[in-house]
């Protein structure tokens, strides 16, 4: 795959004149994107914009009606809810899948690396949500995707454990460097961790912001501020408006 990515990298993720109909609703609308190797992009819009959608054309849930979508086999999503099977221990839903002897272990590993080392053998339901959410990405990671989907993860978790959680999924893509696109409604979320935050409207990507701030990224950061600030107007329907 050769064509490039923003930044010059190449892609990892193209999509190109990709449309999305529901009888008469025009969901996705000739949607162009990339995301390069390695790249962190946040996908934001309001409800209803077709994020969700497109999330389920790139994991092959949602056929590919008109246009093309390129993406790698090795590829894992995390949900809003981790989707864990109540029946099985942790480490079993990591391991999920995997072949070979060392399933079991590989499985260890990435529930280590996520700070659940210590509920290895635990029964999904006793974990908490943000500790079922670590099991979730676990479960993605251990399949080292070259890239990586996350559609709001961790939007059903309190503030104090979103941070972490944030803080976590940032180090754990500066480790593994895989390509990553995370839906997200929260501005600061997209801000402290993406590369690029792309903001979807009506089925189309409206602007593309890259986010050149140092890391580790600081709210407090001027550039931050200002950053925020452009990207609050542009999920504004009269900045839209005007961009249009
Ligand atoms: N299977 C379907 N049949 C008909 N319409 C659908 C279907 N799936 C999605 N839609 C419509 O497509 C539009 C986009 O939905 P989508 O879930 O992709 O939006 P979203 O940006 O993810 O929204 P949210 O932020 O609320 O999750 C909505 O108007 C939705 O009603």
């Amino acid at each position: 795959m050769s064509a490039p990515a923003s930044g010059g990298m190449p892609a990892t993720v193209l999509v190109r004149g990709l449309e999305r109909r529901f009888g008469n609703t025009t969901v996705l609308d000739r949607l162009d994107l990339s995301v390069g190797a390695g790249e962190f992009v946040a996908l934001l819009g309001r409800s209803g914009s077709g994020k969700t959608t497109l999330l389920r054309t790139l994991t092959g849930l949602d056929p590919v009606q008109t246009g093309e979508v390129r993406v790698p086999a090795a590829q894992a999503v995390v949900f809003q809810e981790s989707r864990l099977l109540p029946w099985k221990r942790v480490w079993e839903n990591v391991a999920l899948g995997l072949e070979g002897a060392d399933a079991r272990g590989r499985a260890e590993v990435a529930l280590e690396e996520v700070g659940l080392g210590h509920r290895l053998a635990a029964w999904p339901l006793t974990l908490s949500g943000g500790e079922a959410q670590r099991a979730g990405i676990a479960r993605a990671l251990v399949r080292e995707p070259s890239f990586l989907m996350l559609d709001e993860p961790f939007a059903s978790l309190d503030a104090l454990t979103r941070l972490r959680m944030q803080d976590m999924v940032g180090a754990l893509w500066r480790r593994h460097r895989c390509a990553v696109l995370l839906v997200t409604h929260d501005v600061d979320e997209a801000l402290l961790l993406a590369d690029r935050a792309v903001v979807l409207d009506k089925g189309r990507i409206r602007a593309s912001f890259p986010i050149a701030l140092p890391r580790p990224r600081r709210h407090a950061d001027p550039d931050f501020a200002r950053l925020r600030a452009a990207l609050l107007d542009a999920l504004d329907v009269r900045a839209v408006d005007q961009a249009a």
